[in-house]
């Protein structure tokens, strides 16, 4: 079933034409491109006492000052303008709305946002909000953080505040961005914050993720907002079997059932995974019957964020699971990721087919390179403007097919912190000279604002 017109001829050329109203758009996160965390009354987060932790991020790097977009932010939305997306994405720090996590609200936090809503709003910019991007106020975690069944009215507390002072301009909100990370990179690997390896910690970080998650829709609900819709981003990695062994395939079934299926299925279907409960029974969570009802609080849209695939194979004894990631031969990006298209078409069409047809957008997207300006100054970045090109290209299938997706936010606006990484990871399609916070659209970014110009692409 085809869903507006798939391929047109104008002229020679072949159109990839998306529906009208496709909102195309790009996607940041607070802890990665404000910097001034500790402004106008701001409260420390997880991840600034994880990155001022020596050892924690790659060359000591911090969100300190990244990409100063907290006070260059008139600015960015000039320069968002200028790449005619219809929509922006970004993420709203906790830390800076409530200090300490719970109580008192920081009117000048609350304000910085209202400012850069007003802005967007005005530069016809749809704002897409997600409420926690990992940065949790660092006093939350003194009380135990996602591991605490607390914080999920911790959680409704805080979205409620933002729901309450934006709700008027903002409507659509993301409640959490991957609660995968969140749990197994912050919990359980300690490769994020707060850096703890504890599995019985961070099984209840995913309980308690996913509780909060529902809390919120339940608040947004109570505020009777027509106009508003309310998702959940998740991340997904489709995995392969590494042969056709019955093996590898148990090995990919578990790496699924772990990696996309965790926090997927119990938002529709109410249920965890059995292969799962099963593989964690002894530390599997206590949960109430109630509780299932609150996680799946019907929700208006799916964000799903997709970079790469896996090949798994059955490893005994290696891993939380038992099964190790083999490198395929190919193109990969500077993160180490095998390019693999396909698997952003395989993977809506898994989530149209198996969880009743959700409205979804794609809320990350892109790919990291080692891009330098040449002495011109230019950015010829053409491996990440083939990436966004072979993605858009599965997107578009994936809507000929009749997966309701309504837009696509690559990832990311522009260079920035990226994590246990630092600065060393550039994902942008537009260039940030730390040094200078001189912005430099890249040629992917100049590509992308013709895309969004017609809605569609040129073979
Ligand atoms: N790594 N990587 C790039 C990107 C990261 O910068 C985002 O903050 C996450 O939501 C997600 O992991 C994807």
């Amino acid at each position: 079933m085809g869903v507006g017109k798939a391929l047109t001829q104008k002229g020679s050329e072949r159109m990839r034409q998306f529906p009208q109203g496709f909102l195309w758009g790009c996607a940041t996160a607070s802890y990665q491109i404000e910097g001034s965390p500790l402004s106008d009354g701001a409260g420390p987060s997880i991840w600034h006492r994880f990155s001022h932790t020596p050892g924690n991020v790659l060359g000591g790097d911090t969100g300190d000052v990244a990409c100063d977009h907290y006070r260059r932010w008139r600015d960015d939305v000039v320069l968002m303008r200028e790449l005619g997306i219809r929509a922006y994405r970004f993420s709203i720090a906790w830390p800076r709305v409530l200090p300490e996590g719970r109580g008192a609200v920081n009117e000048n936090g609350l304000a910085f946002y209202g400012r850069l809503v007003d802005a967007l709003l005005e530069a016809d910019i749809i704002p897409f909000v997600t409420l926690y991007h990992w940065d949790l106020p660092g006093s939350l975690q003194d009380l135990g953080g996602w591991a605490n069944r607390d914080v999920a009215g911790w959680f409704a507390d805080y979205a409620d505040v933002l729901f309450g002072r934006l709700g008027d301009r903002v409507h659509h909100w993301i409640t959490l961005n991957e609660p995968w990370c969140v749990a197994h990179l912050g919990y359980i690997l300690g490769q994020h914050a707060p850096g703890m390896r504890d599995l019985w910690a961070g099984l209840r970080a995913v309980h308690n993720l996913l509780l909060a998650h529902g809390r919120a829709v339940l608040a947004f609900r109570q505020r009777n907002m027509p106009e508003g819709r309310i998702g959940i981003t998740l991340n997904f990695r489709p995995p392969h079997p590494g042969s056709q062994s019955e093996q590898d395939r148990a090995a990919a079934r578990r790496a699924h059932a772990y990696h996309n299926r965790l926090f997927l299925d119990p938002i529709f279907t109410g249920r965890y995974p059995d292969p799962i409960v099963q593989w964690f029974k002894d530390s599997w969570p206590e949960t109430l019957q109630s509780d299932q009802d609150v996680i799946r609080a019907p929700i208006d849209f799916l964000g799903v964020n997709y970079y790469t695939r896996n090949v798994v194979v059955h490893a005994p004894g290696t891993g939380l699971l038992h099964t190790r990631v083999i490198r395929q031969p190919g193109p990969h990006t500077a993160m180490g990721w095998e390019i693999y298209p396909e698997g952003l078409f395989e993977l809506l069409l898994w989530i149209h087919q198996a969880y009743g047809s959700p409205v979804l957008y794609i809320t990350e997207n892109g790919a990291a390179f080692e891009d330098r300006p040449d002495p011109s100054g230019t950015v010829r970045d053409t491996d990440r403007l083939d990436y966004l090109r072979q993605h858009f290209v599965q997107a578009h299938r994936a809507i000929q097919e009749g997966v309701r997706l309504q837009g696509y936010f690559v990832w990311s606006l522009m260079d920035n912190f990226e994590w246990a990484h630092g600065y060393s990871k550039r994902f942008g399609i537009v260039y940030v000279d730390f040094g200078s916070q001189k912005r430099t659209i890249k040629q992917s970014g100049h590509w992308y604002c013709g895309v969004i110009a017609r809605n569609g692409l040129e073979n």
